[in-house]
């Protein structure tokens, strides 16, 4: 079906996800993109995505190769829109974090959402609160299977995703399933009741080493917030058991008293929060063309590349990753590239001795035993 590309929605390490509208149905969808030499892991999601099918796991609608006016041919997943961002935003937007019965609401619907991944033989393996969308009547919905795997057929392939949210198994690079899936889920409800997630606090914020370390060897678990009631704490700890076998499932997480005990609450937004969904989105006062977001991502590569060169931070990273041991490489830039975008840490993708580390200081895809040479 044709359809025209609008506003950017939001970009990631991959890809960049945009709204656009059927010509003919003029209904609204999320298009998320990359170009075609570059679309790996987008096809993969595509491939995943396609398999899945839950009101808590966004909707696919296809996928497609185009070439945009500008001659870059770009690979494209298309699927269902979700007007009102992600949780992470809707905590910030919220004062930076989500009332309980909020929290209690989303949890529910992530567990669902998992639940029926899990059912099909499927880890996300990127669980976060900026990986769950709000759609249309305000319910979760699992986004962004950029990391995901199938568990009976790629066990031993390179762990991934985001080091704060890294079950302990995952941060020394053993293995990630669905049980590590849970352990990110626990760390979504600290991120949905604390406004951070676990592990960021003091001088760990911006050193996704130290995290990855702290979380795969020191034996501790996330602080959990004392605000919480005990029946909240004792689900966080069910998620939250270094020994991944201990981990409940999520069918069991449904039925714990945390969840079972509260009915689900009408979702209430938060004055700004609500984008309004656009009914065309070729209205061009608001929506940049794909051409000038490719013209001035490529200014900003250059500004940042020059910039890096005179920052210390590539020896620092070095350091780290000879550390950190074997780190491997998605995406193949040319050089370093230092992406000042993120509040938090600094993506990064570097070129070490052979070996690579991309996506960023957020998502992270590691070889095996990464700490072995420790
Ligand atoms: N279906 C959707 N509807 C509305 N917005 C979306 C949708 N999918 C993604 N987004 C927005 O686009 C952002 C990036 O999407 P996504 O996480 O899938 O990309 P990514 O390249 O894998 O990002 P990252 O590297 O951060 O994981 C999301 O954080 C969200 O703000």
């Amino acid at each position: 079906m044709e359809w025209t590309r609008g506003r950017i929605l939001g970009r990631g390490s991959t890809a960049t996800v945009c709204a656009a509208t059927y010509h003919n149905s003029n209904e609204t969808i999320a298009v998320k993109s990359a170009e075609l030499h570059r679309s790996e892991f987008l096809q993969r999601e595509a491939k995943i995505l396609s398999s899945l099918n839950s009101p808590y796991v966004i909707g696919y609608r296809g996928s497609e190769t185009k070439t945009e006016s500008n001659g870059v041919v770009t690979y494209n997943i298309l699927m269902e829109y979700a007007p009102y961002g992600t949780l992470t935003e809707a905590a910030a937007k919220n004062g930076g974090r989500l009332e309980e019965a909020q929290v209690v609401k989303y949890t529910r619907q992530i567990l669902r959402g998992l639940e029926h991944v899990h059912s099909e033989g499927v880890a996300h393996c990127d669980v976060k609160g900026s990986n769950v969308v709000v759609a249309e009547k305000g319910e979760a919905k699992i986004a962004d299977f950029g990391c995901a795997k199938r568990v009976d057929t790629e066990l031993d392939s390179p762990v991934m995703g985001t080091p704060a949210f890294m079950a302990p198994e995952v941060a020394r690079g053993e293995k990630q399933g669905r049980e590590s899936d849970i352990w990110a889920v626990g760390c979504t409800v600290i991120e949905m009741v604390t406004g951070s997630p676990p592990w960021t606090e003091g001088d760990e914020r911006d050193d996704p080493v130290s995290v990855l370390y702290r979380v795969g060897y020191s034996g501790e678990t996330p602080e959990l917030p004392s605000l919480l009631t005990e029946e909240a704490k004792d689900f966080l700890e069910k998620c939250l058991k270094r020994e991944a076998e201990e981990r409940w499932t999520a069918t069991q997480l449904l039925n714990h008293p945390f969840l079972l005990t509260k009915p689900d609450i009408e979702t209430v937004f938060v004055s700004g929060f609500v984008s309004s969904s656009p009914t065309s989105v070729t209205d061009q006062t608001f929506w940049r063309s794909v051409e000038e977001e490719v013209e001035q991502e490529e200014e900003e590569t250059e500004e940042l590349q020059e910039y890096s060169r005179d920052l210390d931070r590539l020896n620092l990273w070095a350091c780290h990753l000879e550390k950190i041991g074997r780190l491997r490489c998605v995406g193949g830039l040319d050089g370093p590239r230092w992406d000042m975008e993120g509040e938090d840490w600094i993506t990064v993708r570097v070129s070490c001795e052979g070996t690579m580390i991309s996506g960023s200081h957020e998502e992270l895809i590691i070889g095996e035993n990464v700490f072995g040479g420790l």
